[in-house]
């Protein structure tokens, strides 16, 4: 039985739910899935570091208190955080990063991923900084040391999308997509529309662990421009930097226009979208628009999110999932180590 040692770097949402699924399910996983994982180390700003070859406790990990500096409590665990150690020292095949995304320039996470991949170690991220902005490097990095760059839960958490599109819709020609891409923004939209106020409904996002760490990223577009970007380059063959989209946000959406969508049947949806013109160029760009209700869009509702893909020979094919979660996105982290492990398998190579 292969075994992956996991070293867990960010330990938030998503990578804390991801322990505790290797905590609930690593014995299925044998049967279903042909590997289990062992977490070997794990880094947090917050929390501190802890470092385990023969693989850690991940029940007690996961029920580690969100208190500052609380790895210190485990037997051998530091309260500060130690990233590079946790990388080069922990004897990890693959790394989960899932730290604060960075919108500017990816960092620190981008270095993160370099000092794994250099060494071999895959990489399998839901941070959309390292994604929009260093994806093309990343990538070949990984390819040049035998690893692997993996990035499904960067755009709408664990729903499959970017490699849904790659694999399966290969050979029918994606020639643009529009969607509903940020989880935090649609739930807040939904929430008005029920009634609540637009702060109210940003900090139940909070709580649900949908928002990023200053939401002000979800509202105002911010977080949609990394995820379009992404989508457009992986596929669209676009070299799109996140300011190359035009963006607009949600916050300026008040009650009072929601309520008059609804009068017409209709409602506002944060949009991102990409087009292939006819120079080669692409369009792209992110904006609150007032979809009728016989859009495949419109109805979806709370931190659901779906995208349309435009394609030559299916026409429109649109999925529809989750757009944000803690357990959704560390299944996006899931869905990147069977992958690892299926190319694996294929090319003969054991862990
Ligand atoms: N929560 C969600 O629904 C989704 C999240 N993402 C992305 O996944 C990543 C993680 O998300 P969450 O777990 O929800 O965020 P979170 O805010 O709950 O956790 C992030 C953790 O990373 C730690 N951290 C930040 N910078 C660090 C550093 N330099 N070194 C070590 N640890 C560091 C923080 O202390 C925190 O515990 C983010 O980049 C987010 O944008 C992507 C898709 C969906
Ligand atoms: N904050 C994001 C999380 C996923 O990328 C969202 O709300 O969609």
């Amino acid at each position: 039985m292969t075994e992956y040692k996991v070293a867990l770097l960010g330990f938030g949402g998503v990578n804390r739910a991801l322990t505790q699924l290797i905590a609930d399910r690593n014995s299925r996983w044998a049967d279903e899935l042909g590997f289990t994982l062992k977490v070997v180390g794990v880094s947090d700003l917050y929390l501190g570091s802890i470092i385990d070859k023969d693989g850690l406790d991940a029940q007690a990990l996961a029920a580690v208190p969100a208190v500052k500096g609380s790895f210190a409590t485990l037997p051998g665990g530091n309260a500060e955080p130690a990233n590079e150690t946790v990388i080069r020292f922990s004897g990890a095949d693959i790394v989960a990063e899932a730290t604060f995304t960075n919108p500017v320039d990816g960092e620190p996470a981008t270095t993160f991923c370099r000092w794994s991949l250099e060494k071999g170690v895959s990489v399998v991220t839901t941070n959309k900084g390292p994604v929009a902005l260093h994806a093309q490097s990343l990538k070949a990095l990984a390819q040049s040391t035998g690893a692997r760059f993996e990035f499904e839960g960067a755009v709408m958490s664990g729903t499959p999308v970017i490699r849904l599109a790659k694999e399966l819709l290969a050979g029918s020609q994606i020639t643009g997509f529009k969607g509903i891409l940020n989880g935090t923004s649609n739930f807040v939209l939904s929430s008005m529309e029920n009634g609540l106020d637009f702060c109210g409904a940003v900090a139940q996002a909070q709580a649900l662990g949908y928002a990023e760490a200053d939401p002000t990223a979800d509202v105002e577009g911010h977080d949609v421009r990394l995820k379009v970007a992404i989508l457009a380059n992986e596929l669209l063959g676009a070299q799109l930097k996140p300011n190359d989209v035009v963006c607009k946000g949600i916050s300026q959406i008040t009650a009072g226009n929601i309520a008059e969508a609804a009068k017409v049947n209709a409602r506002w949806k944060l949009i991102g979208s990409a087009e292939k013109q006819a120079d080669g160029s692409i369009s792209a760009s992110v904006s609150p628009q007032l979809l009728p209700a016989d859009d495949a869009l419109s109805a979806v509702s709370g931190a659901t999110n779906a995208i349309t893909f435009a394609t030559t020979l299916l026409g429109p094919v649109t999925v529809v999932g989750a757009g944000a979660g803690r357990v959704e996105t560390a299944f996006a982290l899931l869905a990147d180590i069977v992958s690892i492990h299926n190319h694996k398998t294929a090319s003969g190579k054991s862990s």
